[in-house]
C-alpha cells in the first residue's frame, strides 16, 4: 500500500472570530493525485498555507510522514520586471540546488530551450513549467501545485495536467492540485476534496455525475459528454461563516438570509 505522505486532522482557522477552515480532514499518499476545488474564498490557499507551515492552525493538526520533501509551485511568479535574471539564475536560486539538474529538470518539463531566457519575458504557460523545474529541484515526494495552470490557454492546460500526471507516474510522488473548477482536471485525478471552509464532500472521479450541487458551485454550461464533471452529495447548509447548521439552525437562518449558493443542496 502507498505511504503517507501528509494527513489534516480536523484543521480548524479562524481569524477575529471568522471561521476559514473548520474541521478539515484529508490525506495524501504516495503516487496518488488529489485535487482541492472550492469557490473564492473558501479557503484552499489557507489550507495550502497550513501544509506549508506558514500559517498556523486554530485547532487540529498536520501530521507529516518523515520523509515528506514538498516541491511547491505558486500560483504566480512574483520578480521585478526590471531585475534581468534568466532562467537558468532563477533556478540556481533554490536552496541547495545540484546545479547539475537544471538543465535535465527544465528538459523534463519541456523547456529545456528556455535555459537562457529572461523570466519576465517568457508566456504564462512557459512561466509555469519554470515553477514546475523548481518545485521538483527540490526532489519532493510531495508536489503541492496551488492552481498550476493559472494564465494558460486550454490547450496548454491540458500540456500541463499531462505533464504532471507523467510526472507522478515518473517519480512516484504525490500530488496535491488547487483547482476552481474540474473540466480537464479531473481526467488527471484520483480524489477530489472540495472545500467550501469545511470539507463539502470528496471522492473519486468515478462517483462523477453532473450533480446539481457542482453546478451550483461552478457551473457547466455546454460541457459535452466527454469532459467529467465532479458532483457530491450535499445533505447540509452552511452559515456565510461555512459553519454547518443543524435543522434547527438551518430553519431560522432561512429566514434570516438569503439562500447560500456555495453549498446550500439536498
Ligand atoms: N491571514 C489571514 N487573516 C485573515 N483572513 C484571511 C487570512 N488569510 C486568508 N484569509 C481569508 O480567508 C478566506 C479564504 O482565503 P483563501 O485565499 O484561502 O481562499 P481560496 O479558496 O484560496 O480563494 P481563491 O480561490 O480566491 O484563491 C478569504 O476570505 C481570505 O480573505
Amino acid at each position: 500500500m502507498s505511504q503517507q505522505l501528509v494527513a489534516f486532522d480536523k484543521i480548524g482557522i479562524t481569524f477575529n472570530g471568522r471561521v476559514l477552515l473548520n474541521s478539515i480532514d484529508m490525506s495524501i499518499s504516495e503516487g496518488e493525485i488529489v485535487t482541492l476545488i472550492g469557490p473564492n474564498g473558501s479557503g484552499k490557499s489557507t489550507l495550502i498555507r497550513t501544509l506549508l507551515g506558514l500559517q498556523t492552525a486554530t485547532s487540529g493538526e498536520v501530521i507529516r510522514h518523515k520523509s515528506l520533501r514538498i516541491g511547491y509551485m505558486p500560483q504566480k511568479l512574483h520578480i521585478d520586471p526590471t531585475l534581468p535574471l534568466t532562467v537558468k539564475h532563477f533556478l540556481a536560486l533554490v536552496r541547495g540546488v545540484d546545479k547539475a539538474k537544471i538543465v535535465p529538470t527544465l528538459e523534463k518539463v519541456g523547456i529545456g530551450h528556455l535555459l537562457s531566457s529572461q523570466v519576465h519575458v517568457l508566456s504564462g504557460g512557459e512561466t509555469q513549467r519554470v515553477l514546475l523545474a523548481r518545485a521538483l529541484l527540490n526532489n519532493p515526494n510531495l508536489l503541492v501545485l496551488d492552481e498550476p495552470v493559472q494564465g494558460v490557454d486550454v490547450n496548454g492546460q491540458v500540456e500541463l495536467y499531462n505533464l504532471i500526471e507523467g510526472i507522478r507516474n515518473e517519480l512516484g510522488c504525490g500530488v496535491l492540485m488547487v483547482s476552481h473548477d474540474l473540466h480537464l482536471v479531473m481526467a488527471k485525478t484520483d480524489t477530489v476534496v472540495c472545500i467550501n471552509q469545511h470539507v463539502c464532500c470528496s471522492g473519486s472521479p468515478q462517483h462523477v455525475t453532473g450533480h446539481p450541487a457542482y453546478q451550483a458551485l461552478f457551473g457547466v454550461p455546454g460541457a459535452d459528454e466527454s469532459i467529467a464533471i465532479y458532483a457530491h452529495q450535499h445533505d447540509h447548509v452552511h452559515d456565510e461563516h461555512g459553519d454547518v447548521l443543524s435543522e434547527s439552525e438551518d430553519a431560522n437562518h432561512k429566514g434570516a438570509t438569503s439562500a447560500h449558493a456555495n453549498c446550500h443542496h439536498s
